[in-house]
C-alpha cells in the first residue's frame, strides 16, 4: 500500500459520519413512503380524484424537503462542528482520540505532562542550589581555617617583634632584653674600673589578689604609675629601670654601693606606700631584694648579682613584704 493511500484514510470521526449520512439517506425515504402509505390509508374511504392526488404528491414532497432542512440543521450542521473540532483537535495533540470521543482527556494528560516536568526540573534546580551550598560551605571552611592560620602567624609575628622590640608595652620602660645587655655591660665596666654596682629587683605584693578585688585594669595602672615612680627616682644617665615581666622591674645603679642604694631605695618604697593604691585604700605594698658589687665585695657573674638580689626579695617576701632585704 503506498503512502499516499495511507494519508487518505478516512480519520474515526469522518468515518462515523459517513455512516451516520448513509443511515439518514436511508431513513428518509421509508419516511417518505411511511407518510405515503398514512396518507393513502386515511384516505382509503373515499374515492381518489386526480386534483387531490396532485395535492398529496406535493404535500409528500415539501414534507420531505421539510424534513431534510430539519436534519441539516439540527443534526448534520453541528455533527460537521464536531467532527471538524475532534480533527482539530487530534491534530494538536498527535494522539488518536479515545474511543469513548472524550476532547478533554488528552488535554488533561499534557497539562500533567507539564506538571509533572515543572517538578522534575523544581527538583533537580533544588538538587543543583543544595550542590552549590555544600560547595560553598567548604569553600567558608576552608576559608576560615586558613585565616585561623593567618592570625596564628600574625599572633607569632608580633610576639617575635615584642621580644625585638626593647621598650616594655604597658609600661614605656626598658624591657628584659635591653636591661640583660646592661647588666652584662655594667658589670665588665664596673669589674674593669673597679667601682660600685647596685642591682635592685621590686616586687608588688600580692598583686594576685590586688588584680582579683581591684580588676586587670587597675593592676595595669599599678604598673604604670610603678615604673612612673622608678623613672623619676632614677634618672641618671648611667641607671637604668626595666620591667622583668608581671610585677617584677629591676634597678641598675651604676656607682652605688650598697648604703647609698639602700638609702634611695627605702625612700622610694615609702613614697610608693604613701601613694595608697587604689583610690587611697593602701593595698598595694612593694618588696625589694637589694645587692651591690664592690672590689671589697665582687661578684662573679653578672648573672650571680642578679641572683643574689633576687634572694634577697625572697627573703622580703618571706619576712612578711612591704620591705627592703640585703643580699648577704
Ligand atoms: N594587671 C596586670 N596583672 C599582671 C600583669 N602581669 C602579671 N600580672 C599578674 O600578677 C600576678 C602575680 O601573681 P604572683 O606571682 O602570685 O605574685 P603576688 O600575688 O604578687 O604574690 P607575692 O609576689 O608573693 O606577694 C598574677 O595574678 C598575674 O596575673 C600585667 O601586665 N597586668
Amino acid at each position: 500500500m503506498s503512502n499516499e493511500s495511507v494519508d487518505e484514510l478516512p480519520s474515526p470521526a469522518t468515518r462515523g459520519l459517513g455512516s451516520l449520512r448513509l443511515r439518514l439517506t436511508l431513513a428518509l425515504p421509508l419516511l417518505n413512503a411511511l407518510a405515503v402509505a398514512v396518507f393513502e390509508w386515511s384516505l382509503a374511504g373515499e374515492l381518489p380524484n386526480a386534483q387531490a392526488l396532485a395535492r398529496l404528491t406535493w404535500l409528500v414532497v415539501l414534507l420531505s424537503a421539510a424534513q431534510l432542512l430539519l436534519v441539516e440543521l439540527w443534526m448534520l450542521r453541528p455533527l460537521r462542528h464536531l467532527a471538524a473540532g475532534c480533527e482539530a483537535m487530534e491534530s494538536q495533540c498527535a494522539t488518536p482520540l479515545p474511543n469513548d470521543g472524550l476532547g478533554a482527556a488528552p488535554r488533561l494528560d499534557g497539562e500533567l505532562d507539564r506538571i509533572g516536568h515543572a517538578m522534575l526540573r523544581a527538583r533537580d534546580s533544588l538538587w543543583q542550589q543544595e550542590q552549590s551550598a555544600s560547595e560553598l560551605q567548604r569553600e567558608l571552611s576552608e576559608q576560615r581555617r586558613q585565616l585561623d592560620h593567618a592570625q596564628a602567624t600574625l599572633e607569632a609575628n608580633r610576639r617575635e617583634l615584642a621580644s625585638l622590640a626593647r621598650v616594655d608595652t604597658l609600661t614605656g620602660i626598658a624591657n628584659q632584653r635591653v636591661f640583660d645587655e646592661a647588666l652584662r655591660r655594667e658589670f665588665k665596666r664596673a669589674q674593669r674600673e673597679r667601682s660600685l654596682l647596685a642591682v635592685a629587683v621590686l616586687d608588688l605584693d600580692q598583686f594576685r589578689q590586688f588584680n582579683r578585688v581591684h580588676g586587670k585594669a587597675a593592676g595595669d595602672a599599678a604598673l604604670q604609675r610603678l615604673a612612673e615612680l622608678l623613672g623619676t627616682r632614677f634618672k641618671r644617665d648611667t641607671d637604668l629601670v626595666a620591667r622583668l615581666g608581671g610585677e617584677e622591674f629591676v634597678a641598675l645603679l651604676p656607682g652605688f654601693g650598697m648604703a647609698e642604694a639602700q638609702g634611695v631605695l627605702e625612700s622610694l618604697r615609702e613614697e610608693w606606700r604613701a601613694l595608697r593604691l587604689p583610690d587611697g585604700d593602701g593595698q598595694l605594698t612593694l618588696s625589694i631584694g637589694l645587692a651591690a658589687a664592690s672590689p671589697a665585695h665582687p661578684y662573679l657573674s653578672a648573672q650571680a648579682l642578679l641572683q643574689a638580689a633576687d634572694e634577697a626579695l625572697y627573703i622580703a617576701k618571706h619576712a612578711g613584704r612591704d620591705r627592703l632585704s640585703l643580699a648577704a
